[in-house]
């Protein structure tokens, strides 16, 4: 088989650059959370993106730290049977293929062992006999995402878009990218050249110039509509209603937005967002319920598996018509409003406003009248809910990678609602949490959807269940 990372040109960053120069030979032992080789040297671990287990490589040391190595492979001396083709074409520095070289039933297998890990780390009480189900996959491993978000960049007079070499400000153009849908990948493109047609500014920090940053494109599986946002430092844009008025010319573009940004915000979306043209929102469905979404409301980008994930999640929380469930973190609400004629009431809490008034939307389209979504964190809301005599005895969490927040936890080991679900997207935020909310809960099962095939990420469901 070809050795598609020998002949792949590898740009550096200044701190690699600074590095010294050092090939060695090392065996990979396992991977690594992000799914990285790793092996030993000198005693120290070594971490060696594109390597897999039992693989004997060669690996230049990028930069060597007090307890660990960070290198670069160079060349495999003695290939796994694991090992598949990498895509062609593509650059394999970008972020979003980290297992692309791996055959796909080994990275369901990878998932789960994540999952195991993190639990090894962490320790809950009990961990030893979680049940953690094999990893439910993905019927489309290729062309999944029906959200892309790019960058855009002018560099020497020609403009780049795509994604950022992870840690670094190196921009690879993605003329292809093989987990994201065609339709959102055209339009992505479509859209460069719209921008580079038009004399559009593209902002550019070293110069000080305004211009458009990030291209984001969604795309409803159901519908087809498709949502181009156009997130801009600075607000005025020369030349952007002619730009958005072409963009709208484009196969299935129904609505585009601008967002507002500065350089200082770290974040990739600002927090002024206006429509320039077309609907407001695009309609998805999923399980039978429509779900209207605005450009910066969470929704999962792998719309088929969304659907398992639901369905399983649902299974998993086992609801009775006397209940109160609440929906914390609601997104646009998704899993309050597809289990609202299971229980009495639903009330769901968000922070983003705009995904707020599109579950409050979503109630009304689904023609559901015993649903609620309040704006604000879960952890300040849940508690002022509960003082107002709000019963909470079903819950289902589904946070960010950061996990629940400690006033939280705290909270819901006061409260203890009697069924909960967790949605994670992180294990090893999950197995942390899980140290503290296994004081009063036992976990017997762990459910892993695979949402991400080719990356390292992986969704568990997680049934709590409070101890006698
Ligand atoms: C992983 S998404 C889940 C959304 C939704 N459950 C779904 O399936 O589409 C997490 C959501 O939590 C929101 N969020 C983040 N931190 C929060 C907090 N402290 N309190 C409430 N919502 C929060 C985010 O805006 C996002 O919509």
């Amino acid at each position: 088989m070809k050795n598609n990372y020998k002949n792949t040109p590898r740009k550096f960053n200044k701190k690699r650059e600074e590095a010294k120069e050092k090939n060695v030979i090392i065996t990979i032992k396992r991977l690594g959370i992000n799914g990285e080789g790793i092996g030993y040297y000198r005693k120290k671990i070594i971490f060696i993106p594109g390597a897999l287990p039992n693989e004997v490589v060669v690996a230049k040391i990028l930069k060597e730290y007090p307890h660990y190595i960070e290198a670069e492979l160079v060349r495999i001396k003695e290939k796994s049977p694991d090992r598949v083709a990498f895509p062609e074409k593509v650059n394999p520095n970008i972020g979003g293929l980290e297992l692309a070289h791996l055959s796909y039933e080994k990275q369901l297998e990878f998932k789960k062992d994540n999952v195991l890990e993190a639990l090894k780390k962490f320790h809950p009480r009990g961990y030893a006999k979680y049940k953690v189900k094999n990893t439910i996959p993905a019927p489309d491993q290729w062309h999944y995402r029906n959200k892309a978000s790019y960058q855009i960049e002018r560099d020497h007079g020609k403009s780049k878009l795509g994604l950022y070499e992870p840690n670094s400000h190196n921009l690879i153009d993605l003329p292809v990218m093989p987990t994201q849908s065609k339709d959102t990948q055209e339009t992505e493109r479509a859209i460069k050249d719209l921008i580079d047609k038009n004399h559009v500014f593209i902002a550019d920090r070293r110069k000080h110039l305004d211009g458009i940053k990030t291209i984001v494109v969604r795309q409803s599986e159901a519908t087809r509509e498709i949502q181009a946002t156009l997130i801009t430092i600075g607000h005025k844009i020369k030349n952007l209603m002619t730009l958005a008025k072409q963009i709208m010319d484009l196969p299935n573009v129904v609505s585009v937005y601008q967002n507002e940004t500065d350089w200082r915000n770290p974040q990739v979306w600002g927090n002024k967002t206006e429509k320039l043209l077309g609907k407001n929102q695009i309609t998805e469905v999923i399980l039978d319920r429509k779900f209207e979404l605005s450009p910066r409301a969470f929704f999962q980008l792998n719309p088929v598996q969304t659907e398992t994930l639901y369905s399983e999640a649902l299974k998993f929380l086992d609801l009775t018509p006397d209940q109160t469930l609440i929906d914390a973190y609601s997104g646009v609400g998704t899993l309050g409003i597809l289990a609202a004629d299971r229980v009495k009431q639903v009330v769901g809490i968000e922070t983003i406003p705009e995904a707020v008034e599109d579950a409050k939307h979503n109630v009304a389209i689904n023609h559901i009248r015993n649903a609620d979504y309040f704006q604000g964190s879960v952890e300040k809301v849940l508690p002022e809910l509960k003082r107002g005599g709000l019963p909470i005895d079903a819950l289902i969490v589904d946070p960010p990678r950061t996990g629940l927040a400690k006033s939280l936890i705290k909270t819901l080991l006061q409260v203890k609602p009697t069924t909960f679900v967790y949605i994670s997207c992180n294990p090893s935020t999950l197995a942390q949490d899980l140290v503290l909310l296994s004081e009063a809960y036992d976990v017997r099962l762990i459910e892993n959807v695979d949402m991400l095939p080719q990356t390292p990420r992986c969704e568990c469901i997680v049934k709590l269940t409070l101890r006698k």
